[in-house]
């Protein structure tokens, strides 16, 4: 376990490397635990794969988040209402259901105004700062919906997302035509404004993203490595998402 440097100098990740995710979901836990322990009240959170296990432990804990507001990253555009691939559906799923928060936000991807909805959306993390926010990274090292060459100051609003998401997520969906092409996403000035992120990243496929985040230079064409410049991160990555990196950790 090590930090790495940011541009300025900074000691600024922390860098934790497990087995798997199932222990990484264990570490994940525990950022979670401190930070109620030490009177965090609104939690970032995010969907896909990689967190689950995280969500997994704080379900089987006695953490209680009903005095707690959640924040989520992100949601698809235009799905149906009754549609088991929105990141609501998947939030009640693996978390909610068995972990009620006492309010939890997700961004409206059937509002029909999706720009008035982006800016109601900035207004609630104005009034509730995000003390932890969870991240998974794309391949591309998107987080959030923030593809690449998203502006470092941007904040809530509606991304299209690029082919190389649109294939990555269709292993949810029964067909390709069925993964929306459009989102709604916190911007990185946003994600940026937390007061702790936490990212995970699990398997082989997260390397070449992991290794940008970390070692790379700090630019929107690689969006996580603009976390560099975020002075409070910490990493959870197994071998295969660590195997590219250079330094020591
Ligand atoms: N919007 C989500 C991201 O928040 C997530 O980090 C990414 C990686 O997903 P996974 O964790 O399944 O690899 O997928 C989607 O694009």
């Amino acid at each position: 376990m090590d930090y790495t440097k940011n541009k300025k100098g900074a000691l600024t990740m922390k860098v934790i490397i497990v087995k798997n995710d199932v222990e990484g979901g264990k570490e994940g836990y525990k950022v979670f635990a401190d930070a109620k322990k030490n009177g965090a009240k609104t939690f970032g959170l995010a969907t896909g794969s990689t967190p689950i296990t995280t969500y997994q432990e704080i379900i089987k804990s006695d953490l209680d988040f009903s005095d707690s507001i959640s924040i989520n990253l992100d949601e698809y555009v235009g799905l149906p209402a009754d549609s088991d691939q929105s990141y609501n559906y998947f939030m009640h799923k693996n978390l909610f259901d068995a972990k009620p928060f006492k309010h939890s936000y997700l961004p409206n991807g059937r509002a029909k105004d999706i720009e008035a909805e982006a800016k109601h959306y900035d207004e609630i993390i104005a009034e509730n700062p995000i003390d932890l926010q969870i991240l998974g990274i794309g391949r591309n090292g998107h987080i959030g919906f923030n593809e690449p060459g998203t502006p470092a100051d941007s904040t809530t609003h509606k991304v299209a997302l690029t082919q190389s998401t649109i294939d990555a997520n269709a292993r949810f969906f029964e067909h390709e035509e069925d993964v929306p092409r459009f989102a709604i996403s916190m911007g990185l000035a946003s994600i940026m404004q937390s007061k702790h992120i936490l990212m995970e990243a699990y398997g082989e496929d997260k390397a070449d993203a992991i290794k940008g985040m970390i070692e790379g230079p700090v630019t929107t064409d690689l969006p996580a490595s603009l976390l560099q410049n975020h002075d409070n991160v910490t990493v959870i990555v197994d071998e295969a998402a660590a195997s590219k990196l250079s330094g020591k950790y």
